[in-house]
């Protein structure tokens, strides 16, 4: 499996740069979470990573193979992006939904093969949605539905999934459930995820790697606890009045013995 990488892009709207001289690279089997203040440019930069957004310059790249140079059903073979969209469609059932996910892959007459069928079953499976397979969308909690979206991209079985806050609106538990799910996929398929998040706790706890983003900075990577003891956590997140104590922030959450 080859790299999700960039060569000196630049992200943004027009002449609004949001970040420039972006380098990074997604490798297969690594959770990364994308961290930074509301309006920074997360989503801009997960856009634009999944060739929904162009750049406004350089490259995206697949291994040595460019974004710009692929076409749209072979990138959806290989970048599964979830966004935050509500997809107005809440009389379609579960999965349906995650049949969805097999779209590059059917023919023109839109029939499931053997195979489609297998890989949305595995997916409804390790996502454990089997309970809700039936019910409409319109019927799901906020939770269900997220999960339900996982599952949709999992069944799209892409080496990449990139994911716009797939937690917002989740409860505690329901939070610790979609990480451990991340780690899980990621261990099991060695896929590559990148998720833009504000859990800065349960990506300090989850992620292989952080990338930071700050205003007017270039984007700081690198594993939690030295990004820690670096300071740059902190920094990304300064405040006049408050200061973010990490020093028990990945004793938070435990696996029960
Ligand atoms: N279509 C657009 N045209 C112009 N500017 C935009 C557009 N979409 C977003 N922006 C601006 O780009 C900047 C980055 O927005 P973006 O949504 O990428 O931030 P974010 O880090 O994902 O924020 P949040 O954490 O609040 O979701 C913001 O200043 C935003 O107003």
């Amino acid at each position: 499996m080859k790299a999700l990488s960039t060569a000196h892009l630049s992200i943004g709207y027009g002449e609004k740069i949001i970040a420039s001289e972006v380098s990074l690279a997604l490798q297969p089997g690594q959770l990364i979470c994308l961290l930074g203040q509301n309006g920074v440019g997360k989503s801009t930069l997960l856009r634009t990573l999944s060739g929904t957004q162009t750049p406004l310059s350089g490259e995206v790249m697949i291994g040595e193979e460019k974004l710009s140079n692929m076409d749209r059903k072979d990138l959806a073979k290989q970048i599964g992006i979830i966004t935050t969209d509500k997809i107005g469609m809440s009389n379609m059932s579960v999965r349906e939904l995650v049949a969805l996910g097999r779209f590059p892959y059917t023919n023109w007459i839109g029939k499931e093969s053997t195979e489609d069928k297998r890989k949305i079953q595995e997916s409804i499976d390790l996502c454990k949605i089997n309970y809700i397979e039936h019910a409409k969308l319109g019927t799901l909690s906020d939770g269900q539905f997220q999960k339900a979206m996982v599952a949709r991209a999992l069944a799209q079985d892409t080496d990449f999934i990139l994911m716009d806050e797939p937690t917002a609106h989740l409860d505690i538990v329901n939070r610790i459930d979609m990480f451990g799910l991340f780690a899980a996929i990621k261990s099991k398929t060695q896929k590559a995820i990148l998720v833009s998040t504000h859990e800065l706790d349960l990506s300090l706890q989850f992620a292989d790697q952080l990338w930071l983003m700050d205003f007017n900075s270039a984007i700081v990577s690198g594993d939690p606890a030295s990004l820690i003891q670096s300071g740059a956590i902190t920094k990304i997140f300064h405040h006049e009045e408050y200061e973010i104590d990490l020093s028990n922030a990945k004793s938070m959450i435990r696996r029960k013995k």
